[in-house]
């Protein structure tokens, strides 16, 4: 019997334009990830077990799905498991069921020492997500922003990737405690705002990003009854710095895009820092049981990175559980 190990990661990310009303989305990744670890053992038939660290009762079938597509398409059949380890909140609006979908599919082939085109491997997870349920539109923007990094701008019914550029800003996120599934989100209230939607498309495609993505979630903000409030306070407070802020996918996240300190003098960047401190403060206030997270976009290719983690995890005999989110070369 042999007994075969893969890893993989790949990216959360925030909304531009979430997809769901007019079926065109755009996303950009984060640099917060996710892992997992796959094993596999010789078996006649297939059988896949997931879990999810520290998470027992999250629901597993996406990434059990995953790991069987794999399977199924290179024939062969084994016994496999499958652990994600997380820094990103799941259904909070910043892609964590993408980012467990790619990471799933890199570490599966990695253990069985195959490859596929990078959009075949897209693809297979917006597949596996539409047959978890755990998606309305497949989510295509989502799952291209979390593997090729950066800003994509997609059509989700034709699964056609429209345009990527790099992406660099720092990334404010407040994620409140309550939890919004896609699956659950409300459609039709999002399909009433389809024409609003459109345009805000129309201005992503233009590569006015941040413009986009405020009108973008003060629409989403108003169709599926969310207070805007968290979004306003932070454009309040940066204005100096033009941040940009919005209703992240189905909520209830709200991401802002703040300039990069390298952009900035001295001066600029202790002013920056007290936006900062002020816009968490008034996030707190609003949500008390929140988290809030300081990351930045990221502009990396998630098989790049994966290569880069499987080496890591592989070389030091290392085990996922007891990964603490940190490796180097
Ligand atoms: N770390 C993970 N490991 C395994 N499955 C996960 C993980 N994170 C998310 N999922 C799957 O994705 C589902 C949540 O998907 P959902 O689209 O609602 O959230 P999201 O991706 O965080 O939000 P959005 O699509 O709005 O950005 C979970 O129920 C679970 O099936
Ligand atoms: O489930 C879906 O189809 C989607 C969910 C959200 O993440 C959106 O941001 C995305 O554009 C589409």
């Amino acid at each position: 019997m042999t007994f075969k190990k893969g890893y993989g990661c790949a990216f959360g990310g925030g909304t531009i334009i979430n997809a769901i009303a007019a079926w065109k989305g755009c996303a950009y990744a984060t640099q917060l990830k996710t892992y997992a670890e796959v094993c596999l053992s010789d078996a006649p038939t297939c059988s896949v077990s997931g879990s999810i660290y520290e998470n027992p009762t999250a629901d597993t079938r996406l990434i059990e799905l995953c790991v069987q597509s794999v399977l199924d398409l290179f024939d062969c059949p084994a016994e496999a498991t499958v652990l994600t380890k997380s820094e990103i909140p799941i259904a909070g609006g910043l892609k964590s069921s993408s980012a467990a979908a790619n990471a799933t599919l890199i570490a599966t082939l990695d253990a069985l020492g195959e490859k596929l085109s990078a959009d075949e491997i897209v693809q297979l997870g917006v597949k596996a997500a539409k047959e978890a349920g755990v998606t309305i539109t497949g989510a295509y923007d989502d799952a291209c922003a979390s593997f090729y990094g950066g800003v994509a701008v997609t059509d989700n019914k034709t699964m056609e990737l429209l345009q990527r550029d790099e992406f660099h800003y720092n990334v404010l996120i407040l994620n409140p405690e309550t939890k919004a599934f896609s699956a659950e989100t409300n459609v039709s209230r999002s399909v009433l705002m389809k024409d609003l939607v459109e345009t805000a498309f129309e201005i992503a495609l233009t590569g006015d990003y941040k413009k986009a993505m405020k009108l973008n979630g003060l629409i989403y903000c108003g169709a599926l009854g969310f207070d805007p409030a968290p979004a306003v306070a932070c454009m309040e407070i940066g204005e100096k710095f033009d941040v940009a802020a919005g209703l992240s996918g189905t909520g209830p996240s709200f991401t802002a895009l703040l300039p990069c300190s390298d952009l900035l003098s001295k001066d600029e960047q202790k002013e920056l820092q007290t936006a900062v401190l002020k816009i968490k403060q008034i996030w707190a206030a609003q949500f008390p049981g929140g988290k809030i997270y300081e990351t930045k976009t990221c502009n990396l290719n998630a098989l790049d990175e994966s290569r880069r983690f499987s080496k890591y995890m592989k070389n030091g005999n290392r085990d996922l559980k007891e990964f603490n989110f940190a490796f180097n070369d």
